[in-house]
């Protein structure tokens, strides 16, 4: 696998360390009982998690299921399941800070963390709600955790409907809740621009995906 990358690039210097959560994200009350949080820098010293990412950490080329086909999905995925340790510290605790914050409104925690790393600009995912899972009929939390260039995450209501964007950019935290994967789609557009690689780590609830 060929990746842009060199570890010289990257300021390594700063221990990587999230900051609170608790008053400082942002809840974005969207149409259809879905909501979306926001907190752009959650995490510190996010260039040695990058690094780590942009690894060998058993990145594989995948097929999806979108709609009625199997497509070959334009960016490359890892899966953590339940229990499987994640490649660096801090996202275990990022993910332990997320059942903290969210779990008394979740109601469950976060189980699964999977992780797409956009290569470039023509790494992209399509308009899709992560409903293959219970999150097709009950509302749910898809948290995400973004490392390295910055990449917009547009969300629009099922039907039709203005969309909103949102920055994804290095260390920032966005976590989809209500009814967000049944009642809004999200997608990840391609760019003509030249960005770099892009890694968005996401947990879910056990049963979602
Ligand atoms: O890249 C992202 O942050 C979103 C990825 C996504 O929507 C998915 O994998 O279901
Ligand atoms: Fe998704």
């Amino acid at each position: 696998m060929e990746l842009a990358h060199q570890p010289s690039m990257f300021d390594v210097a700063e221990e990587a360390a999230l900051t609170p959560l608790r008053g400082r994200v942002r809840r974005h009350v969207l149409d259809g009982g879905a909501w979306v949080d926001h907190l752009p820098g959650w995490v510190r010293g996010s260039d040695a998690v990058l690094e780590v990412l942009l690894g060998d950490i058993g990145w594989r080329a995948d097929r999806r299921q979108m709609y009625d086909r199997e497509v070959a999905v334009p960016r490359l995925l890892r899966w953590y399941g339940r229990g499987e340790a994640l490649p660096h510290p801090l996202l275990t605790e990022a993910h332990a800070a997320l059942d903290a914050h969210y779990g008394p409104e979740l109601g469950e925690p976060f189980v699964t963390a999977g992780m797409c790393l956009y290569r470039d600009g023509r790494d992209s995912v399509a308009w899709h709600g992560d409903r293959l899972g219970r999150s097709r009929t009950q509302d749910t939390m898809v948290a995400i955790v973004s490392f390295g260039s910055p990449r917009p995450l547009l969300l629009r209501p099922v039907g039709g409907g203005e969309s909103l964007r949102f920055s994804l950019g290095h260390g920032d935290l966005v976590v989809m809740g209500g009814s967000c994967q049944r009642t809004w789609e999200h997608c990840i557009p391609k760019t003509t621009r030249p960005v770099g690689p892009r890694v968005s780590v996401q947990f879910r609830p056990a049963g979602v995906a």
